[in-house]
């Protein structure tokens, strides 16, 4: 198993290329990023990543060998590629604001991956994630199982995690789910939200629940607040969750951005949907039931994907 990570010289990159490590499920880890400049100077960030990352296989007693480049020769065969290669907000910018500077890097980042690896998978993670997808998928030529955006493990895990500081549980025992576009509309569902099995409204007031949803929608916001740049360990983990998922056939059900074809209602776009993921990609996109209050939420976070499409197109004309 052959994964590459592009953009691994940043942060998310580099956090998913040592996570994919770490858990040792495969043989190699080619970290892709631009070569840096500074006067005189060349620097290497994905090469000098790589290579700091595999001098800690002794000591984490993994097998997977990490390396970096600049050259997509490096990646050929690659089964599962992730793109995290892009600009991230800064303090007082949506991430539709990314739109314009990440399309165009998206788009070539992709052609280079599938003109070496014609038939691998492709996790997205750079932002707008919903629309980053889309480009990635239309510049891939690749059936859409085999394209798709990471979003809703992490806007889970955020959900997750408050409710576990608030319930004062191990956050191993709440499952949820989250649907919807990656931005402030996403969709958090406390009907499909429960600690070991127990409907979550048995154990916290609507109150406070309440308040953790509001929390986890703008939970990116709130770490751009506090580090001036957007966050990385959770998300770099999330897009290895997913590689993993996809290497071990494992047929794990996650909420991921999946190509609509009429399921939920909508269709033609990327949004963030529960998918069965294995070998195949998406092999299945899970329709659970919604009632009215959350088709109409849901209906609204397509609106704002929809709305950033309109801008992709006028952009890339
Ligand atoms: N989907 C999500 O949930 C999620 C979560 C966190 C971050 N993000 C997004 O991920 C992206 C990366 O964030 P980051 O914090 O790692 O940023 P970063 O600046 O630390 O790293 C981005 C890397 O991409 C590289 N890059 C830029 N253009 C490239 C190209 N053409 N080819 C190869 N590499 C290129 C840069 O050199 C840089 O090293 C951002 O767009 C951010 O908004 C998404
Ligand atoms: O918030 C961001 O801009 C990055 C990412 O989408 C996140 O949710 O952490």
């Amino acid at each position: 198993m052959k994964i590459t990570v592009v953009g691994a010289g940043g942060n998310v990159g580099s956090t998913a290329a040592l996570t994919v490590a770490q858990r040792n499920f495969a043989k190699q880890v080619v970290a892709i990023d631009l070569e840096k400049k500074d006067g005189e100077k060349t620097f290497y960030p994905a090469k000098g990543r790589a290579l700091d990352q595999w001098q800690t296989a002794p000591i984490h007693g993994f097998s997977t060998h990490l390396f970096g480049s600049s050259n997509y020769e490096d990646t050929k065969g690659s089964d599962i590629c992730i793109i995290t290669a892009g600009v991230p907000r800064r303090p007082g910018m949506s991430r539709d604001d990314l739109l314009s500077i990440n399309a165009n890097i998206v788009k070539s980042v992709t052609e280079q991956l599938v003109a070496h690896s014609p038939d691998t998978i492709i996790i997205v993670v750079s932002n707008p994630l919903d629309v980053m997808t889309y480009v990635a998928w239309k510049a891939s030529g690749l059936p859409s199982s085999k394209v798709m955006g990471m979003a809703g493990i992490l806007d889970t895990a955020r959900y997750c995690a408050f409710l576990a500081e608030e319930l004062n549980v191990s956050p191993k025992d709440i499952q949820c789910q989250i649907l919807g576009g990656h931005g402030d509309t996403m969709v958090p569902l406390p009907r499909y939200t429960t600690v070991s099995g127990i409907p979550i409204r048995q154990l916290i007031s609507d109150e406070k629940l309440n308040a953790i949803i509001e929390r986890a929608k703008v939970g990116g916001g709130e770490l751009v607040g506090l580090m001036g740049t957007s966050a990385w360990y959770a998300p770099g983990a999330a897009a290895a969750q997913m590689a993993e998922a996809i290497a071990l056939d494992e047929n794990r059900i996650f909420p991921c951005s999946a190509w609509l074809t009429g399921e939920f209602g909508h269709k033609d776009l990327y949004i963030g949907v529960p998918v069965k993921l294995n070998r195949q990609g998406i092999s299945e996109i899970v329709q659970i039931d919604l009632d009215a209050d959350e088709q109409k939420l849901f209906d609204d976070s397509v609106a704002s994907v929809r709305t950033a499409l309109e801008d992709l197109e006028r952009i890339m004309k």
